[in-house]
């Protein structure tokens, strides 16, 4: 295993609460309290001026990171029911692997119409370390595109639309780019309107994200590692190749930018601190206004299946649990808070799951 494809565990919060009790790690994080206060009090004091926040974002981010050099190694080197790691099996027990439930999930979709949602980053690609460079396999693509062939199917990842469409290169797929805020739907079909982009709800920010990717790239620079990512209607900040001991500096760069900016917040992903406009638009969104665009609002009779790995995603498995409608899929190797109903470890899962889902429909003729 390459440095490049090696994924370095990522929390696991909230193991000890139940599946559907608050995040174990709020967000946006709290006003710290507690140890640590005078490193706080010396690289921090300029970012209490501007919304007290930053503390509890560092707090988060390695709250989300076990920096544990033996328990990383540890943990990447074995598969987490290997390791004798009681809280997964009480999380798997909870989060059933979606392969081994794959009669019971298909039963419950029999005589409905499936409707597919991919995340794309940890779910249809390895998590590496350049974002630039996060390909899906060639037999993921071919894996998603019979799937596009069995059932509707969208991307919906947080990157901008243009670069995930770069890395999926499948036109057939509905494409919910920069967390949902920009929709389009495959060109030359019956959704497509006078456009093909069917939904930007957040394009009156556009000027001003272009103002923020400049200047956080302009103010991380001195930082090692630190990657700024323009992703249209949002701006990803990476910290994943940052020392920790530079994590207080990133924050107190990027809120600096922000004091500017008060109708921008920020949100955590994998190792990627989020820059998004307040509106209320996420993932969840982008999903229910999918399945209205396909003429399934207030359908019974469909399934949405969600594939995700990161927190962003939850806002789409918050939105099936309220539904009471669909299957939700965490990718995680790890126990984490989440509203999935059902797990996958990896890529390479996913792509079993959406083979045998192919194969089913196949055999069964369904919907
Ligand atoms: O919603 P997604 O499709 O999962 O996009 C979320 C973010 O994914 C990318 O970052 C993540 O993957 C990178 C490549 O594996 C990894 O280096 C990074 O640490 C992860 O956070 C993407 O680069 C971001 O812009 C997306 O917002």
């Amino acid at each position: 295993m390459t440095s490049q494809n090696m994924l370095v565990p990522e929390a696991m919060p909230g193991i000890a609460t139940p599946a559907n009790s608050p995040a174990a790690v709020p967000y946006p994080p709290p006003r710290s309290g507690g140890g640590g206060a005078s490193i706080r009090k010396k690289h921090y004091s300029s970012i209490e001026l501007s919304g007290g926040r930053a503390n509890g974002w560092v707090e988060s981010m390695k709250a989300s990171s076990p920096t544990h050099a033996k328990a990383a190694a540890a943990l990447a080197a074995a598969p987490a029911d290997e390791l004798e790691i009681p809280e997964y099996s009480a999380w798997i027990i909870q989060h059933p692997s979606a392969l081994s439930k794959f009669e019971q999930i298909m039963n419950a979709t029999k005589g409905k119409q499936i409707v597919m949602f991919l995340d794309y980053d940890g779910t249809l690609s390895p998590i590496v370390d350049d974002p630039d460079s996060a390909f899906m396999s060639e037999a993921m693509r071919a894996a998603v595109k019979e799937v596009a062939r069995c059932f509707p199917t969208a991307i919906v990842s947080g990157r901008c639309r243009s670069k995930v469409y770069d890395f999926v290169k499948l036109t057939e797929l509905f494409y919910a780019g920069s967390h949902g805020m920009d929709i389009k739907v495959p060109k030359g079909t019956k959704y497509t309107k006078k456009k093909d982009v069917i939904l930007q709800p957040a394009s009156e920010f556009l000027p001003a994200m272009n103002e923020v990717h400049k200047k956080l790239l302009e103010k991380t620079k001195p930082i090692p590692g630190a990657k700024v990512e323009n992703n249209k209607f949002c701006v990803s900040v990476h910290f994943r190749c940052v020392e920790e001991k530079h994590w207080g500096l990133l924050v107190e760069q990027v809120c600096l930018v922000l004091k500017e900016y008060p109708k921008l917040r920020i949100t955590q992903g994998r190792k990627v601190l989020e820059i998004r406009p307040t509106i209320k638009w996420d993932k969840g969104k982008a999903l229910e206004f999918l399945l209205e665009s396909l003429g399934f609002a207030d359908c019974k009779n469909v399934v949405p299946v969600y594939i995700g790995d990161d927190r962003t995603d939850e806002d789409a498995f918050k939105v099936l649990c309220e539904r009471g409608q669909g299957i939700g899929i965490l990718v995680s190797e790890f126990p984490k808070e989440t509203k999935a109903s059902y797990s996958l470890r990896e890529p390479s899962e996913v792509m079993d799951f959406l083979l045998r889902l192919v194969e089913w429909k196949r055999v069964s003729g369904a919907k």
